[in-house]
């Protein structure tokens, strides 16, 4: 099972521009396993952070994307029927648990309160995930860590993590990075000129400002790499940039001119 474990090391050195103290952050909390929340816009760098952090800790890294249709069962395991009769299998929390791994809960907010509560003896000074089904008690592995992400954006009154939740977890804030570092995080991994991604950063400044004007959510990072990749493959700017920044986030007209003309100022 060691070796099952080992396809979650993260081999390769993610790319990763550090914004603040967020790295020496997080090896604090990581010391002490603090559970930590990673709170920002979508696209903003929390996914590569988490990686880059795995890396640097050489942990292994289990990430789940959370949905509403996901249960309790999905993240700690169940029972399958196979032609030997049934087995039990683990789910990505028990086995991070089990063996070790540092847990990334993509998106918490969008998995039901019964899935969420689940984690909650993993995050106190218990450290065990109850497997119920199976009679099992799985103390966590010294090395286990629980991470989860959260968008403050998306939340509504109908849809948060619960106070009992929220406070299990040390927070670090994430956001689109200061212009010269975003530049030169979409010239890196674009390979456009710092002159061009600069253009792109611009662009996005702008429609970030039109967020609660008519955008739900601004033009992320992730956002502009599609642009800037589409750009270095010899797409004309304008329309590679209205197929990347413009068309995904919204479908009112009026929007789009406003988000094309700002586009146009700077290609
Ligand atoms: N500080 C950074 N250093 C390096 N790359 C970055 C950084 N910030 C953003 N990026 C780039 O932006 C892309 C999107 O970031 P990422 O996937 O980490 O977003 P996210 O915040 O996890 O989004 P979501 O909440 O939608 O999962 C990354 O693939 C990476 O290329």
């Amino acid at each position: 099972m060691q070796t099952a474990i080992e396809q979650y090391l993260i081999r390769n050195t993610p790319y990763y521009r550090t914004v603040a103290d967020e790295v020496e952050l997080y090896e604090a909390a990581y010391s002490v396993r603090m559970p930590m929340m990673l709170k920002g816009p979508t696209g903003c760098g929390k996914t590569r952070f988490i990686e880059y952090m795995a890396w640097k800790l050489g942990k292994p890294l289990i990430t789940v994307a959370c949905n509403e249709d996901m249960t309790a069962s999905d993240l700690v395991g169940r029972f399958l029927l196979d032609a030997s009769g049934t087995r039990w299998q683990d789910g990505p929390l028990a086995i991070a648990a089990r063996f070790g791994a540092i847990c990334y809960l993509d998106e918490v907010v969008e998995a039901r309160q019964d899935t969420t509560v689940v984690i909650h003896p993993l995050t106190d000074a218990r450290r065990v995930l109850p497997l119920e089904k199976k009679g099992e008690l799985v103390q966590a592995h010294p090395d286990f860590q629980l991470v989860i992400s959260y968008n403050p954006g998306y939340q509504s009154l109908m849809k948060d993590l619960k106070q009992s939740t929220k406070q299990r977890f040390g927070a670090l804030d994430f956001n689109y990075p200061a212009h010269a570092i975003e530049t030169e995080i979409v010239a890196h991994e674009t390979g456009v000129s710092a002159e061009i991604a600069g253009k792109l950063v611009s662009i996005a400044e702008r429609a970030r400002n039109l967020k609660g004007h008519g955008l739900d959510e601004g033009i992320s990072t992730r956002m502009l790499i599609y642009a800037g990749s589409l750009i270095a493959k010899g797409v004309e700017p304008m329309a590679a940039c209205r197929v990347t920044l413009v068309r995904p986030i919204t479908d009112d007209p009026d929007m789009r001119d406003a988000l094309d003309a700002a586009v146009s100022t700077f290609f």
